[in-house]
C-alpha cells in the first residue's frame, strides 16, 4: 500500500488512474478503524479495480469543546489493516497540507446540514461536506462508500453531490454491529465496561420501535414513546435525539412508512454514539 501525504501527488495518481480507465473506490475515514470501515473497503474492493482509503482526523467538523484532541489517533495498526484488505493508497495528509489558508472557503448544505446531528453539532456538517468536497476533488472517484450508522452524514453528502455535480456515485453500506447489538464506532473505545452495557439501550429502543412497526403500528408519535421508555430503562444515558424522518430530507415524518430512518444519538457518560435503523 502506497501512503501518500501530498494533496499534489494524490491528484496526479488518481489523474493518471482515470486516463488509464481504472475505477477508482474512495473510503475516506478519521482512522481508528474497526470492522465497520473494513466492511466499506470490501464493498469497494469488490465493485471497483482499485481502492483509495484516507484517514483525516477533520479538525473543521469538530465544534469548539468536543473531543478533537482526544480522538483516537492508531495510524500504524490502522495501515496494517488497510494493506490486509487490498487498498491500493491511503491518503493521510496533515491538516496543515488540507488547510493551508485556514478554512477561507468553506460548503453548506442549508436545511438538511443543521437537523439532527446537525442541530446538535453546530458547524460540524460545513466541516464534514468541506473535507469531503476538497478529498473528492483530490481522489476523484468513481465510487465514494460511506456508512448508514452516519445516515445524516449521507442525505447531506447525498445533496451536496446533487447541487454540485460530483461526477460519482456515492455507496451507502450497511451498519455493522457487534454480536449484542451495538453499532461499531471508534468512540465506542471511550467507554467503561459499565457504559458499554448501558450503550447497548441505544440499539434496544431501535428494536423495540421496529417490532412495533412489525406488529402493525405506524404513528411516529407512539413509536417515539416506546422507544423513549426504553431509553429511559438506562441511567447513564442523556438523549441528545430520538427521531423519525425523511431518511433524505431528515424533516419530521408523523408516519413509520418505508424509507423513513429512526434516528438516535445519546451520551453515554460524556461519549456521544448515534444509531439509526431504515424502514423498508
Ligand atoms: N459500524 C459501522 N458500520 C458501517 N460503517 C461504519 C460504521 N462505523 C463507521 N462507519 C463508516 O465509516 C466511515 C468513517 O467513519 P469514522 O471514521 O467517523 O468512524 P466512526 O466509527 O463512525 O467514528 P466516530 O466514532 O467518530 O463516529 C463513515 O462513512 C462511517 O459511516
Ligand atoms: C466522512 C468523514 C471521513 C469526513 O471527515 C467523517 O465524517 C467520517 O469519518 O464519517
Ligand atoms: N462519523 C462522523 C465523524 C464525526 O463524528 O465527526
Amino acid at each position: 500500500m502506497k501512503i501518500v501525504k501530498s494533496v499534489a501527488e494524490m491528484q496526479g495518481i488518481c489523474r493518471d488512474l482515470r486516463t488509464q480507465g481504472v475505477s477508482i473506490g474512495f473510503v475516506p475515514t478519521m482512522g481508528a478503524l474497526h470492522r465497520g470501515h473494513l466492511s466499506l473497503v470490501q464493498r469497494a474492493r469488490s465493485e471497483c479495480q482499485t481502492v483509495v482509503a484516507s484517514i483525516f482526523v477533520n479538525p473543521l467538523q469538530f465544534a469548539p469543546g468536543e473531543d478533537f484532541a482526544q480522538y483516537p489517533r492508531t495510524f500504524e495498526a490502522d495501515c496494517r489493516q488497510l494493506e490486509a484488505e487490498g487498498v491500493a493508497i491511503l491518503f493521510a495528509p496533515e491538516a496543515q497540507e488540507m488547510y493551508p489558508s485556514g478554512a477561507v472557503t468553506t460548503i453548506t448544505v442549508s436545511g438538511i446540514g443543521d437537523r439532527l446531528d446537525g442541530a446538535s453539532r453546530p458547524g460540524h456538517f460545513t466541516g464534514v461536506t468541506t473535507v469531503v468536497a476538497k478529498l473528492f476533488h483530490i481522489v476523484a472517484p468513481h465510487r465514494a462508500y460511506f456508512g448508514q450508522k452516519d445516515a445524516a452524514q449521507i442525505a447531506v453528502l447525498s445533496q451536496m453531490v446533487q447541487d454540485l455535480n460530483f461526477d460519482l456515485e456515492l455507496v451507502s453500506c450497511p451498519i455493522v454491529r457487534d454480536a449484542d447489538g451495538l453499532a461499531l464506532s471508534s468512540r465506542n473505545r471511550y467507554l467503561s465496561v459499565s457504559e458499554r452495557e448501558q450503550a447497548l439501550v441505544l440499539h434496544r429502543a431501535l428494536t423495540a420501535i421496529e417490532q412495533s412497526i412489525i406488529q402493525g403500528e405506524r404513528r411516529s408519535a407512539l413509536l417515539l414513546q416506546i422507544g423513549r421508555t426504553t431509553l429511559e430503562t438506562a441511567t447513564c444515558i442523556k438523549v441528545d435525539y430520538l427521531a423519525i424522518v425523511d431518511a433524505r430530507s431528515l424533516l419530521p415524518e408523523s408516519s413509520a412508512k418505508s424509507g423513513v430512518l429512526i434516528a438516535v444519538a445519546a451520551y453515554v457518560g460524556r461519549t456521544r454514539l448515534i444509531d439509526n435503523l431504515l424502514v423498508s
